[in-house]
């Protein structure tokens, strides 16, 4: 069972040093992500991608206006927090998000995301120190999935009429609808029957509209379900990738791409319909049949993706935060 924190103040200094350190290990990744290169359609310290709005200094000043949010995340996580708690901490960072970027959104995705999972790894610091813990995409699971899941029905309920019953829409033009991967989509939710607001009475963001019009699951599914992209597509991707001895960068490319060629990205949605992402899909499953970052001048293939993506504006933001959240997963669950 949690203690209430107050009660146990001999608790307070190592609980702040632990969220600190897990403050560390979330802006690490989000840096990680962002020094990754070729990534095709975003933005690294190399160029912007298929991005106007943004580069690296927007993305490295967002990071840094969240650091306080992820140590909060991290604190009161250990003290059990409930949804609604990370929730009120998630939207007054999205409120800093916009204010360091001038109204950009650089981190929607990996604020929802990262904010979960540190306070999963407060949860688990505090909970199962001598015990084998669960993981933290299990944690999240278990602690927050119900909940996450119910934020999506009440969307569903307060939101448009999905586009995809909308006659124009070429899901009823063709009478079809993609299907999720496994994985992509919980049991709990039904991606199909998400329309297109925030279930706050907030315009409907991108992703949101996206999942709604394609019936996918995006990135409250992933996160409801405990990450399934991550824990069974990009981790053991970056893992067997250290353990052939790739360089870091090398390591996060592979990871990308397993992501890339897996995920209902709902930013390639937005940007290039179900054109997009299924280009996206076949580009990034190529590559890696054919060697990934193992064949002979990956580079060289990586790059020109990434000249591609920039052509046909596709921006796939749900895998860099993916990606990131990988690069948090590995380092804090060790
Ligand atoms: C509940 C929230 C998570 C809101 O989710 P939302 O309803 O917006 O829809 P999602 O598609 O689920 O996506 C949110 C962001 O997550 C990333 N993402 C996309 N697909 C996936 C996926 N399959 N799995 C995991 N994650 C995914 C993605 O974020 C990245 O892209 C962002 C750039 O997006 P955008 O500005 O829309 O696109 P651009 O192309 O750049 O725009 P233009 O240039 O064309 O104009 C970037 O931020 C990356 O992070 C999705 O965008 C959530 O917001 C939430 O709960 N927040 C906490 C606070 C809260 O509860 N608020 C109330 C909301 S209900
Ligand atoms: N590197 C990146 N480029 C574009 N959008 C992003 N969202 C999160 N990371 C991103």
């Amino acid at each position: 069972m949690t203690r209430p924190c107050a009660a146990d103040p001999a608790q307070a200094r190592p609980r702040q040093a632990q969220a600190q350190a897990l403050r560390n290990l979330a802006v690490q990744a989000l840096l990680g992500e962002l020094r990754t290169y070729p990534k095709p359609g975003l933005v690294s310290l190399v160029d912007s991608g298929s991005h106007r709005d943004m580069d690296a200094t927007t993305l490295v000043r967002s990071t840094l206006a969240l650091r306080r949010y992820f140590e909060d995340c991290a604190r009161v996580g250990a003290c059990g927090a409930a949804f609604d708690t990370l929730k009120a901490l998630g939207i007054a960072a999205e409120q800093r998000m916009l204010r360091a970027t001038h109204g950009v959104n650089t981190h929607r995705g990996a604020i929802f995301h990262l904010g979960l999972l540190a306070a999963a790894a407060g949860h688990r610091a505090a909970q199962h120190a001598a015990a084998p813990a669960p993981s933290l995409g299990e944690i999240v699971r278990r602690r927050w999935g119900a909940d996450i899941a119910a934020q999506r029905r009440l969307a569903a309920i307060d939101g448009n009429r999905p586009a995809a019953l909308d006659d124009n829409h070429p899901a009823a033009i063709h009478g079809s609808r993609p299907t999720a991967p496994d994985g992509n989509r919980p049991a709990a939710i039904d991606g199909a029957s998400a329309a297109a607001t925030c279930g706050n009475g907030a315009a409907p963001s991108h992703g949101s509209r996206a999942s709604a019009r394609y019936g996918v699951g995006g990135a409250q599914a992933q996160a409801a379900a405990g990450f399934p992209s991550v824990y069974r597509v990009a981790l053991p991707a970056y893992r067997a990738a250290l353990a052939r001895s790739a360089a870091p960068n090398q390591a996060r490319v592979q990871a990308f791409f397993a992501l890339l060629g897996h995920l209902d990205d709902t930013n390639l949605l937005h940007r290039g319909g179900r054109e997009g992402l299924a280009y996206a899909r076949v580009q990034a499953t190529r590559f890696l049949a054919d060697g990934g970052v193992f064949q002979a001048r990956w580079q060289r293939r990586a790059t020109d993706l990434h000249l591609a993506f920039r052509e046909r504006w596709l921006s796939p933001g749900g895998s860099a935060d993916l990606l990131a959240v990988c690069l948090f997963v590995h380092a804090a669950e060790g």
